[in-house]
């Protein structure tokens, strides 16, 4: 794996003629940064800039890696919709990277995968046959298959009942450890728990917010981290009310 380089993206993105935002966020290398925000605020439009794909709008500034390296075939991404493959099977999912490279895909290693996604007894089905937070755990096991130094996870969780959404950042948060990953997520707990560094954004800034002392993954019942979490839910309630 080649290393997990910062990424800077410092600009403004205009819909419409409009601002959306102006941002200046820095993702250390190696680090986790979660993203929050309310909805429609620009989040999945920052991964997408970086990334290089369509946005329907206009970026106005720059966006560099801290090596100074192209970012092509660095990042996974894990959008918020899984774009599973309805005529392939689950394990050919979590290979399709490999595939579409014209490689050969490494079978043991997405069994593992799978079986780490608890879907073991799921490999042979097709997509239509999963429900949404299976689905989704097929879709991280898929991300997680591309042994990318730097991962991109759009609200990955979200479908996930509480004690397997747990397993699963806690899984996540081993298998990437010292990559840069970007989270976007609507879970003060989960970013409490998970990251390096926090950013709530709104359409004027990128603000930092203060995270635990202690190093992630934190415990779930750690004083510092539910403290962390209430005053992160706080703030959100009080600056981007419903
Ligand atoms: N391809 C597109 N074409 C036109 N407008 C778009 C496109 N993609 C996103 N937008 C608009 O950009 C704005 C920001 O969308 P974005 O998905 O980045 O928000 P978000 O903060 O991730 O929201 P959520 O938390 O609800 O996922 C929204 O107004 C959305 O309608």
């Amino acid at each position: 794996m080649s290393t997990s380089a910062g990424i800077t993206i410092c600009g403004q993105h205009h819909l419409n003629d409009q601002l959306l935002f102006d941002a200046n966020l820095c993702l250390p290398g190696g680090k986790w940064t979660c993203l929050l925000g309310r909805s429609g605020v620009g989040k999945s439009t920052i991964l997408r800039l970086i990334l290089g794909l369509e946005t329907g709008g206009t970026f106005t500034g720059r966006i560099t890696a801290s090596d100074d390296a192209p970012l092509d075939n660095r990042i996974s991404y894990m959008a918020q919709s899984d774009l599973l493959l309805p005529w392939l099977s689950v394990l050919d999912n979590i290979c399709i990277g490999a595939r579409l490279r014209g490689t050969a895909p490494d079978i043991a290693r997405a069994q593992k995968l799978l079986a780490r996604v608890g879907l073991c007894a799921h490999g042979h089905q097709k997509p239509n046959a999963l429900s949404g937070g299976m689905r989704q755990r097929t879709a991280l096991a898929r991300t997680l298959y591309e042994n990318r130094p730097i991962v991109f996870l759009d609200e990955p969780f979200s479908a996930l009942d509480a004690g397997t959404r747990a397993d699963m950042q806690e899984l996540a948060a081993e298998v990437l450890h010292g990559r840069t990953v970007l989270l976007v997520t609507h879970d003060p707990a989960e970013a409490a728990r998970l990251a390096d560094q926090i950013v709530v954004m709104s359409a004027s800034e990128t603000r930092i917010w203060p995270t635990p002392n202690s190093p992630a993954l934190r415990a779930i019942n750690d004083p510092e981290t539910l403290d962390c979490q209430a005053r992160l839910l706080a703030y959100l309630r009080r600056e981007h009310p419903t």
